[in-house]
Formats: C-alpha cells, structure tokens, sequence
C-alpha cells in the first residue's frame, strides 16, 4: 500500500480538538422554551394566558384559547411558559396538571395527532405505551380521556399552528381533521361526564382558515378566548437576541451581526424563529469552515440557506388546494417566458392573479378535483403571503384600468416550489409533463391579460 504520509486521518481528525462558537446552544435551538425572563415584550399576552389557566388552580376548568398571529411572534413560547409554570405550582399544591403540545404541521392526520396526545400522556405519566397501529382513532380519544380521569385534574393541551392540519382533504365537502379534532376534545365539556378537564391552547397564524374549517358542530363547542401576537420589528428582535446572547461564548459575536439578523428578520415577516434560526445556522457555519468569529458575511451566508429551508417547510404543509393554486402559479412563472418579459405591464417572474387562476382551474380540471372560485384562490395566495412563501402585490393597470393581483417568489424559486409540491403526488407528477399544453396556456393568457 503506498505511504500516505501528510494529512491526518479521518480518525485523527474527528479525535482532534474542536473549537465551538457556542457555549450554550440550547438557547437558540428551536425547540427549547426559554425562561421567563428571556422573553422579550409579552407582558399583555403572557397576563391573558395567565388570567385563562389561572382558575386551574382555584378548582375551576380553564376556558380554551386561540392565541394567533404570524410565524413566530411567540404563541408558543408564552403559552408552554405559563402552562409549564401552572404545572408546577399545581404540584406544589397537590393539583396533577401535564403540559402536552402537538404541531399540526408535523401530522399527517387525525390519527396521527390523537396518538401522538396518547402517547405524550402516557410517556410524561410514566404508562404502558399502546401502539400506534391497529387501534382505531376512536379508541386512542377514549384512552386520552380514561388517562386524564385517572391521573390527572387538568391537561393543558397546545396545538400549534392547527390550520395547518388538514389531513387528506381534496373537496370543501370534507371537514379538515383539526375540526374533527376540536370537536373530539371538548367531547368532555359537553358531555360533563369528567371530573378532570382538558384546556385546549390552539395557535394559529391563519385564524380565518381555521374558523371557516369548522364544522357546525364543533364550531358550536368551541369558543375559545383570542389572544393575539403582532410581529416583531428590528428594535424588538434584537431585544429578543441580545438576551440569547450568551447561546455564543464571549466576544465571538462580531460587532454588528446581531443587528444585521435582526433587520434581515424584520424586513420579512418580523419572526422571531426566523431571527434566532439565522443567528443559529450563521455559528454553525463558522464551526464548519473553523473560523473563530461570526461576522456579518456569516450571517449573508446563512440567510439564503435559511430562507429556503423555511419556505419549503411551509409549503409541503399547507393544504391541497393551497399547494394547487402554488403550484400553478409557479408554473406560469417558468413557462411565462417569454411573454413576461416581453410585455411592458408583467414583469419576469411575477405571476396575475387571473392567469394563475386560470392554470390552476386546468390543473385540477386535469385531475378530476374540485375546482374552487376565484375568491378562494386569492384567499389562499394572500394566506401564502402572510408566511412568506410568495409575495402578494397590488398593481394598476394604467389609464384607470383597475388594480391586480400578482405574485413573486422572493425565497424559494418556482422550479423549486413546483419540485416539492409534486415530490410525492404522482398525479400531480404527470400533470406538469404536459409542459405544451402548459406553456400555451400561461403565454396566451399572459397575452390576452397584456392586451
Ligand atoms: N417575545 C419573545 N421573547 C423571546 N423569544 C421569543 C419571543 N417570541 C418568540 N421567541 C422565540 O422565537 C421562536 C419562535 O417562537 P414561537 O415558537 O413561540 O412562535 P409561534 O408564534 O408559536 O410560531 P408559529 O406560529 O410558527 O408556531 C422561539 O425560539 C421562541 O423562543
């Protein structure tokens, strides 16, 4: 074997000294909930929340909420805080309380959601687990309730961005799961037949979309008390990131960078995840390339990454219908050209609304699906908007010819928005082969929009 003297081995090197930029970063991983006082600008949420679980501990059963507002502005944090709290004074004073939350972008389905509530009981009350499969959605409702009579006087139950569980729906005759879900879960404050209570914390950026998901039934039980979160702007976030600071060890942090994430946080969404996200991801970056400051080319380098990430989480989430009338729309944005360039009122890459609607109606046409107004269209691109997956502008069309509606992609391209979206739908998957018939669509549209 030849001598392979000069570099170290891949032993060597991972035995090696290793030098972090952090100190403690469990401060900005995404699932750590910080204490009380790195919260940053709550005080009226945090005292609502308070207010709602506070009869918890006075023998009354809480009211449910809805605490809702944009990505990241601190829904989740401000209510595991108080409920982590209330456990624990509710020990103090002999009141069984558990905390469980459950992220509806994370489930797949009813099912999923309900077994994950099962078992996140179970796990924190130290029971035998059940399976996951083979027992229906149903019976794990029943073991959720048999735990909580038997164990407990209070669950807290937070379910975070529940709009985004929707389950397989495909028509607007079919209830979303988080309907069914809400309605399951009060089943003991209608029948009253418990002791013990369930408070439901449902968070939300999409408020509307999941007040009309309901069904009659369950919007007749549940009433929830709001509570509501604004974003944050640059000021605020750097309050927030300076009071994670010490995530980095001492003068890592060059002069600047908190400052820089924060306004690059601020200009988009005013999300605290995205902020803390970016900072996080900009360290890591410095781990890799063992440099032993983050400056702000760190943090330019991290954001493209982080930006990506972020949207395509979103959009492998968000409904059917939403991911239709998305990838539609993308699909006018490639295939456009070169009309889009060519005529002075469209713009490459920015998409009207009507020859959006329009592709969109062929797509699901295309797949036997239903096909909804062009209301319901708008709709959904505007809630895209409000997570930043596409940008939504208003535009005149000259000599008082009215106002549209057109979309950019600002993050994620639409060759990549169009990629996630059809990943796992073979249906879908065909569809867009028909580029043709999908190119004459967008250019004769975009022509006689143009026109
Ligand atoms: N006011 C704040 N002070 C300190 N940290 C904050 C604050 N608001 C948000 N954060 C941090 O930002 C991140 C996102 O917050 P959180 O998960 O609570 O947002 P959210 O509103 O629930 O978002 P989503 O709707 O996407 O679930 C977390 O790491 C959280 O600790």
């Amino acid at each position: 074997m030849p001598d392979k003297s000069g570099p170290l081995s891949i032993s060597e090197q991972l035995a090696g000294d290793y030098h972090s930029v952090f100190q403690n970063k469990d401060l900005i991983e995404p699932e750590t909930i910080v204490d009380e006082d790195r919260i940053v600008g709550r005080d009226e949420q945090l005292n609502l929340i308070i207010n709602t679980l506070k009869p918890a501990l006075h023998d009354e059963h809480p009211e449910d909420m809805l605490l809702r507002g944009p990505s990241g502005t601190g829904k989740t944090l401000c209510a595991g805080t108080v409920a982590n709290k209330t456990m624990e004074i509710g020990a103090e004073r002999g009141i069984e309380i558990e905390y469980i939350e459950v992220n509806g972008k994370h489930k797949k389905s009813e099912h999923e959601a309900v077994h994950q509530i099962a078992h996140s009981l179970e796990m924190s009350l130290d029971l035998e687990q059940t399976a996951k499969r083979g027992i229906s959605t149903s019976s794990k409702y029943d073991r959720i309730f048999e735990i909580i009579d038997e164990h407990l006087d209070l669950a807290i139950v937070v379910l975070d961005e529940l709009d985004l569980l929707v389950g397989e729906t495909r028509s607007k005759d079919e209830v979303p799961a988080f309907s069914d879900i809400l309605y399951n879960l009060t089943r003991s404050k209608r029948i009253g037949n418990m002791d013990s209570s369930i408070s439901l914390i449902v968070t939300t950026n999409s408020p509307r979309s999941l007040m009309d998901g309901l069904n009659s039934r369950t919007a007749s039980t549940f009433n929830p008390s709001e509570i509501s979160f604004d974003d944050y702007d640059a000021y605020e976030l750097t309050e927030i990131l300076e009071y994670r600071r010490d995530a980095f060890r001492k003068g890592v942090l060059g002069d600047g960078v908190i400052e820089l994430v924060a306004a690059a946080s601020a200009q988009g969404e005013g999300d605290a995840r995205f902020a803390i996200d970016l900072l996080r991801e900009a360290g890591n970056i410095v781990n890799r390339l063992e440099d032993d400051m983050v400056l702000e080319r760190h943090v330019e380098q991290a954001r493209d990454e982080v930006e990506k990430n972020y949207v395509a989480d979103i959009v492998e989430k968000v409904s059917h219908q939403k991911q239709v009338s998305l990838l539609a729309t993308a699909l006018v944005a490639i295939h456009g050209n070169p009309v889009l360039e060519r005529e002075p009122i469209l713009r490459s890459n920015c998409v009207p609304s009507s020859v959006g609607y329009t592709l969109y109606r062929w797509v699901q046409e295309q797949s036997n699906s239903e096909v909804r107004s062009k209301h319901s269209y708008l709709r959904w691109m505007r809630e895209l908007s409000t997570y930043e997956v596409i940008k939504n502008k208003r535009r005149g069309r000259g000599n008082e010819q009215g106002m549209f509606s057109e979309y950019a992609f600002p993050h994620l391209n639409p060759e990549s928005i169009v990629q996630i979206i059809v990943e796992d739908d073979p249906l879908l998957s065909e569809i867009i082969g028909d580029k043709e018939t999908i190119r004459t669509i967008a250019r004769s549209n975009l022509t006689e929009f143009a026109s």
